[in-house]
């Protein structure tokens, strides 16, 4: 039996160059507020931290988590590192729950979720690495000749570039299609007409034999997304996702109880037990939680589990190889988001300039390699002079 031995966190900040904002780019939760400029500020994700566990032998599994990097290092470096090292990364059920015990006081949600999310999925990884086996074959295997994914762009803009960046991830065969939305309760009625625009005219471009996937990102309030729903239905979106504030279950439950479109979220939640309770609230007709912030691969498995006992398609947040194993090993993680590799704008895709092997889509889907050990990940150093790296 091998233990750990050590645990390496990196936080990763963006240098180089970045797509500059603009205005109306993505609805959000600080669109309710009076500051003027930039609302997607808090937003962006420049900064991305690295988790590396390595195991007495020298194997390195690694991790990582976009939320809050600086904070998540301290919440790894001070408190979660000195509980695992030493453990067996087997016993890693048992190391989840005593990361989420002894920080029970604080780290539910937020932060120290985050923090046991990126340990968690480097244990993962370094188990593959031990084993010599993916990770999605430790969860239950290939459940899927290849994955198909939905392009993930597509934010707010002048419709002509809307559209043009529509037929352009058009010839890559992908099967839907994930649009945001710009405007919210601010713009009143003149910003529902730009919203209503904006879906027509993609809906143009791709038909409606693909999937159409509209984004909040939790810049809609109860009221505002009451009355844009109805409006939504002739474009038939596969679903509406995260239109009121996290902490808002009641808007999200009443929402979809509307039946008018079905509603997604989940990558804002945290824990087995809080999207345990977004599916017995019936809060979602699509479970998005990210395992890069949810409690990991251990926690991400436990609530699969519980959503299809419910019969709730669980879709992760993010194109990632975490989320892409999850949904290969299981029947009831249909597709998967996917973010198409470009310059750095919000950040989502900062990931592919710091890690190697995240599967690439070709036709629609993607495919996961039955010998690569673990995630199939390293971290590379090809952009390493565009980063700031903190020890
Ligand atoms: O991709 C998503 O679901 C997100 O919420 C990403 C965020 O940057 C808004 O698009
Ligand atoms: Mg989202």
């Amino acid at each position: 039996m091998t233990k750990i031995k050590s645990v390496r966190t990196r936080v990763w900040t963006w240098k180089g160059p970045t797509v500059p904002p603009t205005g109306n780019f993505c609805t959000n939760a600080s669109d309710a507020l009076r500051i003027e400029g930039d609302a997607m500020a808090s937003f962006r994700f420049h900064q991305w931290l690295t988790c590396e566990v390595e195991a007495e032998d020298g194997t390195i599994g690694i991790g990582n988590a976009a939320l809050a990097p600086t904070v998540v290092k301290q919440a790894i470096d001070e408190w979660y590192a000195p509980l695992v090292i030493g453990e067996d990364p087997f016993d890693y059920a048992y190391i989840w729950e005593k990361m989420y015990r002894r920080s029970h006081a604080w780290g539910r949600k937020g932060i120290g979720m985050t923090a046991i999310s990126a340990v968690d999925i480097a244990i993962w990884d370094l188990m593959g690495k031990l084993v010599g086996k993916p990770v999605f074959k430790l969860l239950g295997g290939r459940t899927k000749d290849k994955i198909p994914v939905y392009y993930s762009k597509l934010y707010a803009g002048p419709i002509e570039s809307m559209q043009r960046e529509a037929e352009e991830a058009m010839k890559n065969g992908y099967k839907g299609y994930k649009s945001r939305f710009g405007f919210g309760p601010k713009d009143g009625m003149p910003g529902m007409r730009e919203n209503l625009k904006r879906v027509e005219a993609v809906r143009e471009v791709i038909g409606y034999d693909n999937d159409l996937m509209l984004e909040c990102y939790m810049g809609w309030n109860l009221d505002y997304a009451k009355r844009m729903l109805p409006k939504l239905e002739k474009y038939e979106p596969r679903w509406v996702e995260e239109p009121v504030i996290a902490d808002d279950v009641e808007g999200y439950a009443e929402l979809n109880a509307m039946g008018s479109v079905p509603i997604s979220g989940g990558e804002h939640e945290f824990s087995v037990i809080g999207c345990a309770e977004l599916i017995r609230r019936k809060a979602v007709s699509v479970l998005q939680y990210d395992t890069n912030r949810v409690g990991g691969i251990t926690a991400a498995q436990k609530i699969n589990a519980i959503a299809e006992a419910a019969q709730i398609p669980v879709i992760p947040h993010a194109g990632q190889a975490h989320n892409y194993h999850l949904t290969m090993s299981n029947v009831n993680c249909p597709i998967a988001e996917y973010f198409p590799v470009h310059d750095v704008e919000v950040g989502n895709e900062l990931f592919y300039y710091i890690f190697e092997g995240d599967p690439e889509a070709v036709d629609g889907f993607l495919q996961l390699d039955d010998d690569k050990p673990g995630l199939g990940i390293t971290i590379t150093d090809k952009h390493l002079s565009n980063f700031e790296i903190t020890e």
